[in-house]
């Protein structure tokens, strides 16, 4: 097969997914529900991470946890596509962690921030932009709160950075579509019906 007249993109496979929202607003419940309904069709980017594991969270699967030198050490080498600060501690998407994803013909789904959303615009990966929002900020402090993963101070810092996503979210073109998390199946089911071309393709790809 010759490649004259494919794009660099279109060779390298099925549209990446970037979901993002305030913390506490549904994004990893929705993703985990989405990458178990759907085995073998998505690969999630695993990020970097300067913060604490979460009781039940695995090293390499939900985050790599690493130290602030560390992670500085690779930003400056350069392996980052995007990092950001975030309720104190640092996040980022390496390079390998997306081209591991992409490599096996998978949607590649990244859980960031609305920085991480600001800054991949500036590159050539060409996702589709999904936030998720929680039906209110007394809702999503709840949810937050009986969640019980958060110091008060990362609680409020979170709270305060939501505050501005959900501010930033509002301007048009920003995410191509916007999911309001109120009831989880009605949430769920928007979110499949965004991505069901995508899926179609890999599936097909598949066959
Ligand atoms: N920019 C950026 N944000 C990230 C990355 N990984 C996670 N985040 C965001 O960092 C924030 C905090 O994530 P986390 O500590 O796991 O808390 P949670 O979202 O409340 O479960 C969330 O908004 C994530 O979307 C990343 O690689 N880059
Ligand atoms: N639609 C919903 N209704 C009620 N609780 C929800 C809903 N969606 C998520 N939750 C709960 O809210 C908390 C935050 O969700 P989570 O997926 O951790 O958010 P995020 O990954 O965006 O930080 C979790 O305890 C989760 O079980």
């Amino acid at each position: 097969m010759h490649l004259f007249g494919f794009s660099r993109r279109e060779m390298s496979g099925p549209r990446p997914v970037v979901l993002s929202g305030p913390s506490g607003a549904g994004k990893s419940t929705l993703l985990k529900r989405l990458m178990k309904e759907y085995e073998g069709v998505f690969g999630f980017s695993v990020s970097h991470t300067t913060r604490n594991p979460r009781p039940g969270e695995e090293d390499g699967k939900d985050y790599h946890f690493v130290t602030r030198e560390n992670m500085q050490e690779g930003i400056d080498k350069g392996e980052f596509i995007e990092n950001a600060e975030f309720s104190g501690n640092m996040y980022g998407t390496s390079k390998s962690s997306i081209e591991d994803v992409q490599a096996q013909n998978l949607i590649c789904i990244l859980d960031v921030d609305i920085q991480g959303v600001q800054n991949i615009k500036k590159t050539d990966l060409n996702p589709i932009y999904i936030s998720i929002q929680p039906p209110s900020m007394e809702i999503l402090e709840k949810r937050l709160r009986e969640r019980q993963t958060e110091t008060e101070d990362s609680l409020q810092k979170r709270l305060e950075a939501a505050r501005i996503d959900m501010e930033l979210s509002k301007e048009p073109g920003v995410f191509d579509i916007v999911i309001i998390n109120d009831d989880l199946e009605g949430a769920y089911e928007k979110l499949k019906s965004v991505l069901v071309e995508e899926i179609q393709k890999v599936q097909d790809a598949k066959k």
